[in-house]
């Protein structure tokens, strides 16, 4: 059984898959404290929240069974991702279940500020009727700079232009392609801020786009600019606004998040121009069973070793690449255990070459799952496909991915080499079709060897009677060999054998091995036979 814990207010409706599936037991404690959280943050093997919950890295080291972190929303601001990342724990979130909503809210937001709907109601409520007060202004014809056209940035454009309103978008990733395909312009901050009439934020809050709006970007702004902020709080210098606000530059603003949520800061609410809600932009229920739906099926994926779709640290897989890939990741996975087996010691140097139709693939996952089989021999489970690359960093270690495309001869072919200390270890390997994986270099021999649980390595002298006096060795020590290859580079030189056996020898076998006349090497490979996409349990790194 895996125990999910929910800390935030999340929808039941969409965490019924969670509920109904006989693996997962859910539990709910909304607004726990941090340090109850911290304390009780080992029982559980998943973690469901929204934007409250602070996961930290001090809550993630108290982690000890955790293995994913599941954001029913988009921004993970709230979530220490790095800290995850190092102790191999996948945060997931639902990158679309609320985006409608979001800019439902945005325009909702954008609406209200330019006609003072919320000010109106509040007069017209308790009985007065100031209709000269509260004159508007329209969207029609108006500039509105979008920064970020993302997912949410690229619907409100679509509304705005309902509105028949001019827009403007900056998005180090808006091409001008995309941008005359939307029916806007790409422009740059400068203009976004000397040419809005109104301005609205739909970026992820980061270092790089923290304060973006502050006082040197309000100073560039035309005078009588509207700002809404449906985004992340961090994004506005909220003391800058105020300041703009109340010299009369900006007109305006409609805020939906604050930098100190729930606290905004004093002075904002006391403007008649300013306002705002508390963090509503996801808050419909449409969102909230999408968003809920999205991160459970997300879980019951991780737990039952399915494509991920929806990581924020680990390479996003769709279901068909997944299938296509699944044989590969077993066989990378393989490769890389036959290499460091051989290679004896942590290589200083990794070198991956992907040919024939992996070139048309994403390779990601398939490079993560043998960067992990290498780490694992020495580091144990504590290493997974989500660590695996920052743990390589950690050991002072990279990796070089060469995409061969004038490679002839298998349809598919991968290969690994490790490096150490002028040592070096090649394996090639492809999938052949109706056959499965296979093994097709060993160094400089080409071979044929079906990757099985356990292999005998045995390198030695090309003399005559030596394949039967292994053969020997082994019956007589009721070993049954399943398949044997050899190679030699030239006659009465240097060649190799790889057995396939049933099951693995003993010291006694091996010494006994050793002793043959000719005998160079004799070593046991073990390999993994089927591909785990997690492995478990996951250990304190
Ligand atoms: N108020 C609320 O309840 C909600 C808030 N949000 C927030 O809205 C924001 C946007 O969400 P989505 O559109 O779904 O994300 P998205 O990932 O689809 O779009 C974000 C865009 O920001 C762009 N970007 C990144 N750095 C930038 C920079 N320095 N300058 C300009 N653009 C930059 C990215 O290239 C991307 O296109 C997020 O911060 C999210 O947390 C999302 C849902 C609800
Ligand atoms: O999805 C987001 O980024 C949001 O800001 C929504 O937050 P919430 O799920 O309402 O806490």
């Amino acid at each position: 059984m895996f125990k999910i814990l929910v800390t935030d207010k999340v929808s039941e409706e969409g965490l019924k898959k969670l509920y109904a599936h006989k693996d997962f037991i859910v539990e709910h404690k909304p607004g726990i404290a941090p340090q109850d959280l911290k304390a009780v943050i080992g029982q559980y093997d998943g973690l469901i929240v929204r934007n409250q919950t602070k996961v930290t890295k001090d809550i993630i080291e108290a982690a000890g069974n955790l293995r994913v972190i599941a954001r029913a929303g988009v921004g993970v601001d709230n979530i220490d991702v790095d800290a995850a990342t190092r102790k191999g724990i996948i945060v997931v979130n639902s990158p679309g279940g609320n985006t409608i909503s979001a800019t439902e809210h945005t325009l909702a937001m954008m609406l209200s500020l330019s006609r003072n709907i919320p000010q109106a109601h509040r007069s017209a409520s308790r009985g007065k009727w100031e209709r000269e007060k509260f004159k508007g202004v329209e969207l029609f014809k108006k500039t509105l700079g979008i920064i970020g056209t993302g997912k949410i940035g690229t619907e409100v454009t679509k509304r705005a232009k309902a509105f028949e309103m001019t827009v403007l978008g900056y998005d180090p990733y808006l091409t001008e392609e995309r941008a005359s395909k939307l029916g806007i312009k790409k422009a740059t901050l400068d203009e976004i801020a000397a040419q809005s009439d109104f301005i609205t934020l739909h970026t992820p809050l980061m270092k790089e786009t923290r304060h973006m709006i502050d006082e040197t970007f309000l100073a560039k702004t035309k005078k009588g600019v509207r700002i809404i902020n449906c985004a992340r709080g961090g994004l506005v210098d909220e003391q800058a606004l105020l300041k703009a606000l109340k010299e009369g530059r900006v007109a305006g603003a409609a805020l939906d998040v604050f930098e100190k949520e729930p606290e905004i800061t004093p002075g904002l609410l006391e403007l008649p121009n300013v306002i705002v809600t508390p963090h509503l932009g996801a808050s419909t229920q449409e969102a909230q069973i999408r968003v809920a739906v999205d991160v459970s099926e997300e879980i019951i994926n991780i737990f039952e070793s399915q494509a991920i779709r929806n990581a924020i640290n680990m390479p996003q897989t769709s279901g068909e690449n997944w299938e296509r890939m699944e044989p590969y990741l077993l066989l990378g996975e393989q490769v890389a255990q036959l290499g460091i087996q051989l290679l004896r010691e942590a290589p200083e140097k990794i070198e991956i070459t992907y040919a024939g139709d992996l070139l048309e693939e994403d390779t990601k996952l398939l490079t993560r799952t043998i960067i992990k089989g290498i780490l694992s021999h020495h580091l144990g489970s504590t290493v997974n496909l989500v660590n695996a690359l920052h743990l390589l960093k950690e050991q002072g270690l990279t990796y070089n991915i060469q995409r061969n495309a004038s490679f002839k001869g298998f349809s598919n072919y991968l290969e690994l080499s490790l490096y150490k200390e002028g040592k070096q270890v090649n394996i090639g390997a492809s999938i052949i079709n109706g056959f499965g994986g296979r093994i097709v270099k060993l160094n400089d021999y080409r071979v044929d060897i079906r990757p099985e649980q356990h292999l005998l390595y045995i390198r030695h002298l090309d003399i005559p009677g030596m394949i039967g006096q292994v053969g020997s060795i082994l019956g007589d020590n009721d070993t049954n060999i399943g398949t044997m290859q050899v190679g030699r580079k030239e006659i009465g030189g240097e060649a190799i054998m790889v057995l396939t056996l049933d099951k693995t020898v003993s010291r006694k076998v091996l010494d006994q091995l050793r002793g043959l006349i000719g005998m160079k090497d004799v070593q046991i490979l073990e390999l993994t036979t089927g591909y785990t996409f997690q492995e478990e349990p996951f250990v304190e790194v």
